[in-house]
């Protein structure tokens, strides 16, 4: 299975203009013809807060429809970043993800919102886990934040994921966190981590980039710089099993204890 992470700079809260970027970014990427794209977190309006309800995607609507043209254009899975989606309920942080013949096959929202950059002022939290399968892998997608919190990823490989799909505005002033935590959770977890993090800046902060590709030993197949550019790796999907077999920790668990 060959992944592109799309890691670029968001248009502060411009949607037409990062939804422009996108349709660009595909094209150009689907020359390398990848299996899965993967998009950054809040792709289409970055972290505007104060004005998300003016630009927020009303029930993700106008999103879906865009993302689900693209994988069926390009007959590509795409794994969709997230999107502030606008319900009558309030606004969450959402990603989508999508088969190579549009159809969206799940959606997750955000569970753990980042107070570091006032999400929990202007968003709603999500409650449901981030499972889908993809080309008939077991798959979850999670968002940035919710990485610093092992038992939530733990939750969706004890359900089956093979491949946790990360998306993410990471900042760079905790690139190492970044680092650390991805390749650690890609080791306890056994799986491989596909995380796909902006580059560029905002009002506020300046991004990492450093979108990763790690396998389930914990070895980076592929990091990316600082700098907008298209991140690509093949799985090997058969290390799963091969790796879950050689140090049995799902079946050394001692849930009786924990
Ligand atoms: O946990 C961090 O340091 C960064 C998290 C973050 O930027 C986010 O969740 O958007």
């Amino acid at each position: 299975m060959k992944v592109t992470c799309l890691q670029f700079d968001i248009v502060f809260g411009n949607p037409s203009a990062n939804k422009q970027r996108v349709q660009e970014e595909i094209t150009k990427a689907m020359v390398g013809a990848p299996d899965v794209i993967v998009l950054p977190e809040l792709w289409t309006t970055g972290y505007d807060l104060t004005r998300l309800d003016d630009i927020a995607d009303t029930n993700g609507a106008e999103s879906q429809l865009f993302l689900s043209n693209l994988a069926k254009e390009h007959h590509v899975n795409i794994v969709g970043g997230s999107i502030a989606k606008k319900t009558d309920a309030g606004i969450t942080n959402t990603t989508y993800f999508f088969n190579r013949s549009g159809d969206c096959i799940g959606e997750y929202s955000k569970v753990h919102l980042f107070k570091l950059m006032d999400e929990h002022l202007y968003l709603k939290a999500g409650n449901t886990k981030g499972h889908f399968k993809l080309d008939g892998i077991s798959s979850s997608g999670v968002i940035c934040y919710d990485i610093r919190f092992p038992e939530w990823l733990r939750a969706h490989t004890t359900d089956g994921a093979e491949i946790v799909f990360v998306v993410a505005q990471w900042p760079l002033a905790r690139l190492e966190h970044w680092r650390t935590l991805l390749i650690s959770r890609a080791i306890e977890n056994q799986c491989y981590i596909v995380a796909c993090n902006r580059s560029g800046s905002d009002p506020n902060n300046e991004f990492a980039g450093h979108s990763m590709i790690i396998d389930p030993w914990g070895e980076v197949v592929a990091e990316a710089s600082k700098h907008p550019e298209h991140l690509t790796a093949t799985l090997d999907l058969e290390k799963v099993p091969q790796v879950r077999k050689q140090i049995p920790i799902f079946a050394d668990r001692r849930t009786d204890l924990y």
